[in-house]
């Protein structure tokens, strides 16, 4: 299994391409099961969970051809992707394929609107708590699909198609509110969804949809609403940058010092954790082509977070601030509220001498002058990555070990962190 070896000690400066975001690619993707016509997507991330999804949705019929210059040729465009589903030659998710990325589970929406049926595995995805599926149950049973629950997978059905209706979301839920836009899309009559996510996937998710033929309004609010339509058709679309990613390497920055310019993203995707970023120290500004992050003297300070669903402080960033506050000049608090176990890098951060304690959801971090390198263990994607963080300002050597996390998330993670000055190199087998 590949590792990744740190030596840690040294400042990021240069330029780091922002890739496509792996949770709106997802979706996105996805989506081309609601048409037989062409879903041509731009700036595709090229990671280990876009490869499995193509996998999924080959399984389903769905063909795809990749055209542009190779990923590395042109880092900041990603690659461009056909996706048509002309015929849908199996409603069967199986759970060889689901169990290994959570999103796999979504294609439960599209099947069901077009097919109207679908046979899903209950899903995997990162080990961060329980995660079960009940709001898309409830969802999809609002717009009128009968579902039942046998031997790990769900059973759902809509004979003579979906029906639109309105449903309150009883929490906050990703997921839940691409699947039911999806649905609805393809429903009859109008849907309204209240207490829908926020996050920006959801707006651009809409956005293709949208451009499929979709009749959609107040994404990126808390209730929308969906006219239905009869058919979809073909589109193009360009995957928003990654947040998450853009987010890490903010924090990076932050953590080791330095001057970096994160190309091809956008600072209104970030705003909380960009404002505790620069409670924390860092400056932030607008470059011509993306965001400059710097970090020149002056040590970190505390700064006390909780997370939140969009426009929140994102559970997927919190791993990442809690390795950059363990060298705060004080104590701060991180507050887990998404997920019940997301706190796995806690132990592994405690390896290299980060001093951590845990109340239930709440983390309290007491800043150490110097971290020393070791060997960690690679729990969930972005506890991976916190690793890393850690292990570029660790005195010495770090090994993360069980890489296979990061590939899920992080595109040529190590070569843009090279770039900019970091001794990063992946030690394979
Ligand atoms: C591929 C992708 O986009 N993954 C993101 C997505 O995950 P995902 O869509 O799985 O996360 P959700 O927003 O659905 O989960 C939020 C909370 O709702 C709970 N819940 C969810 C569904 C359900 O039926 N019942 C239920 O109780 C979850 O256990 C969790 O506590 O949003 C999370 C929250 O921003 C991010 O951390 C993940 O990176
Ligand atoms: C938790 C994540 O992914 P998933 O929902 O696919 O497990 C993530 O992207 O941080």
């Amino acid at each position: 299994m590949d590792r990744i070896r740190i030596r840690g000690g040294n400042t990021l400066n240069g330029v780091i391409p922002i890739s496509g975001a792996k949770n709106a690619a997802l979706p996105l993707m996805i989506a081309s099961l609601l048409t037989d016509d062409t879903l041509t997507l731009e700036n595709v991330p090229h990671l280990a969970d876009v490869e499995q999804l193509i996998r999924i949705l080959g399984n389903h019929g769905v063909d795809y051809s990749v055209s542009g210059k190779r990923l590395s040729q042109t880092p900041a465009n990603g690659r461009t992707i056909h996706f048509t589903a002309r015929t849908i030659v199996d409603t069967t998710a199986p759970y060889e394929l689901v169990s290994k990325m959570r999103a796999s589970f979504w294609v439960i929406g599209p099947l069901l609107a077009r097919m109207h049926k679908a046979k899903v595995s209950l899903p995997g995805g990162c080990a961060i708590g329980t995660r079960p599926v009940d709001l898309f149950i409830d969802g999809l049973r609002a717009l009128g699909a009968t579902i039942d629950i046998d031997q790990g997978y769900i059973h759902a059905e809509a004979k003579g198609g979906l029906v639109g209706n309105r449903f309150v979301f009883p929490k906050v839920s990703v997921g839940a509110t691409h699947v039911l836009m999806m649905a609805a899309s393809l429903a009859k009559g109008e849907t309204v969804l209240e207490n829908a996510a926020r996050e920006p996937e959801v707006v651009d998710l809409a956005t293709c949809l949208n451009a499929m033929g979709a009749k959609i309004t107040g994404a990126g609010t808390p209730t929308i609403t969906i006219q239905g339509v009869t058919a979809l058709s073909g589109a193009r679309h360009r995957v928003l940058p990654d947040r998450i990613e853009t987010g890490t390497y903010a924090m990076a920055v932050a953590m080791t010092g330095g001057d970096v310019v994160l190309e091809g993203t956008d600072a209104a995707l970030l705003q909380s954790a960009f404002a505790a970023l620069r409670q924390a120290g860092a400056e932030i500004s607008q470059a011509p082509n993306g965001i400059r992050v710097t970090r020149n003297g002056g040590g970190v300070q505390p700064v006390d977070v909780i997370t939140d669903p969009f426009p929140g402080f994102p559970t997927d960033l919190q791993a990442q601030f809690m390795a950059l506050m363990t060298r705060s000049s004080g104590i701060s608090h991180i507050t887990e509220t998404i997920f019940e176990n997301r706190f796995m890098h806690v132990q592994e951060l405690a390896r290299l001498g980060a001093k951590i304690s845990l109340s239930g959801q709440v983390a309290r971090i007491e800043g150490v002058e110097r971290l020393a390198g070791a060997q960690v263990m690679a729990t969930d994607l972005r506890a991976s990555v916190s690793l890393v963080i850690a292990g570029l300002a660790a005195e010495g050597e770090t090994t993360v070990n069980r890489v296979y996390h990061l590939d899920r998330g992080f595109e040529r993670l190590e070569e843009k962190l090279v770039a900019c000055g970091a001794e990063v190199e992946r030690i394979s087998g």
